[in-house]
């Protein structure tokens, strides 16, 4: 069993990865302790406590049952669960800032629910030069997940018709990848699929603008 939480270690690893490949896939960044806080939350969210996702920017969001049909929930740090992620992701932020100097501003992030044979088609998270979010972060929730349940997260190069990894939601296990750099989807699963989607942004406000549009 690797060592659970933000060891030198771990971070060392985390920035070295991201510099080489653009994404790191960490087992034991987060205390399993938390993630287990985390599912026992969402596993007993109400159903009307989750929204339908919606695609493109904040002010112009569509729903769009083609290209998504999750159902996400934001955190907002009230509960002590959401608190102890948030704060371990702000240590995250600082680490990689001093490692990196990405300039990491914010953290923003929501509960996903994927009921059986939802999905999210092959898409980025930014587009560049047209968003503040620079680094994607995907924590997942599914103890006993096997590969018989499907919802795979695949990873593309962009222009290439292939994937270049699979990723199992496994519990506890933390994705992070360059938001511009990897388009991305997620397979139908057979049951219910549990994650937090988080992005950290840099801050783009410019001359009194915030986040400009394109
Ligand atoms: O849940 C996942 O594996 C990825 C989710 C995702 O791509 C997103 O919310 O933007
Ligand atoms: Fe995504």
């Amino acid at each position: 069993m690797p060592q659970q939480g933000l060891t030198p270690d771990a971070l060392d690893k985390l920035a070295d990865d991201l510099s080489d490949k653009g994404y790191c896939l960490t087992p034991g960044l987060l205390p399993l302790d938390i993630a287990q806080q985390l599912l026992t939350e969402v596993s007993q969210l109400n159903q009307h406590c989750f929204e339908p996702a919606g695609i493109g920017r904040e002010l112009q969001q569509q729903q769009n049952q083609f290209v998504r049909t999750d159902a996400i929930h934001w955190l907002n740090g009230k509960t002590p669960a959401q608190q102890a992620f948030i704060l371990l992701m702000e240590n995250l932020r600082l680490a990689i800032n001093r490692r990196l100097f990405m300039g990491l501003f914010d953290y923003e992030c929501h509960f996903a629910q994927y009921r059986p044979g939802d999905f999210y088609k092959k898409h980025l998270d930014a587009f560049k030069g047209r968003t503040n979010r620079v680094l994607s972060t995907v924590l997942y929730l599914n103890p006993g997940w096997s590969s018989c349940d499907g919802g795979e997260l695949l990873m593309y190069e962009q222009g290439t018709p292939q994937p270049f990894l699979k990723v199992t939601p496994l519990f506890g296990q933390m994705l992070i990848f360059l938001s511009e750099r990897f388009p991305h989807e997620v397979r139908p699963a057979m049951r219910n699929r549990y994650s937090i989607a988080g992005w950290f942004r840099v801050n783009a406000s410019i001359g009194g603008a915030i986040d400009p549009p394109a």
